[in-house]
């Protein structure tokens, strides 16, 4: 279990504020943020390589916040692995363990061979990181992270320089690692997906403080902001307006649905700005037609951009003054014979409506 509390780190032009979080024995724990929000710098904070200038560290109740890197039991394995080019897979493995003696704490071979095994990496042992691949050598860095059983595990972006294959059987291997030996794990990254695949819990984090804190689904279908929603896949954030009380998407479509109470929240408390409400849209939850659509909710609109990502089509389109983005596959795309400024209808169902209550993010 880790707990950190009231954590703030001051460097020159960045600062994390007021950091808290608990991330809970056993648990597997995302940092989702984008570049430069203080992901890696959190990292480090909690590894004792970087200092905080307020708040303190509990691992498994022990107080940390002043202990040295060497002493807090933990592991960090970075997105350049930073593997020792001189040594070999095995010494590389095992080099964690001469702490460990030092604190009379002797590795155990059978975890050598568990690990090896798990990750696949047992006929690499006598080789040298040059003459890895780049999912090699992720495996042999995790290998070395988690054979001096850690109290905690930190992972800095695990897949950044991995292909999508790889990536998948490497995040796998994860998975698999973790439902064995039950590390406290805290992994960062500015993925949704990888936190998808591999995370209970998720924090989000910009500009150096926290935004949401939640299971995984909860971020997932209840972001708390614009930002959050945005930041989470969801593509189609509109503020929501209203007319006699009915939501009102735009100046295109009326929903039949109330706009909860509190709309007219007031200040936030932080930052002083107005809370809104914002009406939420998932890119695969938009259908897109020729014609009459089954969907609850139908509109026409203008085709804007195409991109073809192989797997699927994303598509603009631009209904009154709303540009919605939807998602269609290969298939469907073919299908409606698309291409820009064609007239097609867009629809969706009520029940991927979400109302999101929050600030408007810069952008927004
Ligand atoms: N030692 C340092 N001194 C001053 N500024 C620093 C230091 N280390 C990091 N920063 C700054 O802190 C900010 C956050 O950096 P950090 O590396 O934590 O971002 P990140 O969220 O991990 O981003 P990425 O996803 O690109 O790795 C950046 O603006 C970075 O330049």
């Amino acid at each position: 279990m880790l707990e950190i509390r009231d954590l703030n780190v001051n460097l020159f032009g960045f600062a994390l504020r007021n950091i808290q979080l608990t991330i809970n024995q056993g648990e597997f724990f995302a940092l989702l943020g984008p570049t430069g929000s203080g992901k890696t710098v959190l990292l480090e904070t909690i590894a004792g390589i970087k200092q905080p200038s307020g708040g303190r560290f509990f691992f498994h109740r022990r107080d940390v916040t002043h202990l040295k890197p060497e002493q807090r039991n933990i592991s960090i394995v970075y997105q350049d692995y930073a593997l020792f080019p001189h040594l070999n897979v095995l010494a590389n493995i095992q080099y964690g363990l001469r702490f460990k003696k030092k604190r009379n704490v002797a590795g155990k071979p059978e975890m050598l061979h568990m690990l090896v095994e798990m990750l696949g990496i047992d006929h690499l042992l006598k080789r040298y990181p040059d003459n890895l691949s780049g999912g090699e050598k992720q495996r042999v860095a995790l290998a070395r992270a988690l054979i001096v059983e850690p109290d905690i595990l930190l992972l800095g972006e695990p897949f950044s320089a991995l292909d999508t294959n790889t990536k998948e059987t490497v995040q796998a291997e994860i998975k698999a690692l973790h439902s064995a030996l039950k590390i406290t794990t805290l992994m960062v990254t500015h993925n949704f997906s990888e936190v998808f695949s591999l995370a209970e819990r998720v924090a989000i984090i910009k500009n150096g403080e926290v935004q949401q804190v939640g299971t995984t689904e909860e971020v997932f279908k209840m972001p708390n902001s614009q930002f959050v929603a945005e930041f989470v896949g969801m593509k189609n954030v509109f503020a929501l307006h209203q007319v006699n009380g009915k939501a009102m998407l735009g100046d295109v479509l009326q929903l039949d649905m109330q706009v909860p109470e509190e709309q007219s929240a007031g200040k936030h408390p932080t930052t002083g700005g107005n809370n809104k409400y914002f009406i939420g849209l998932r890119p695969e939850d938009i259908v897109v037609g020729n014609g009459a659509l089954k969907t609850d909710y139908q509109l026409t609109g203008t085709v804007l951009t195409i991109s073809n990502n192989g797997v699927y089509s994303e598509v603009k389109v631009q209904s009154g003054q709303v540009n919605f983005t939807a998602y269609i596959t290969p298939n469907r795309f073919f299908e409606l014979g698309l291409r820009e400024n064609k007239t097609v209808t867009l629809g969706f169902d009520r029940k991927n409506i979400n109302f999101i209550k929050g600030q408007a993010c810069a952008t927004g």
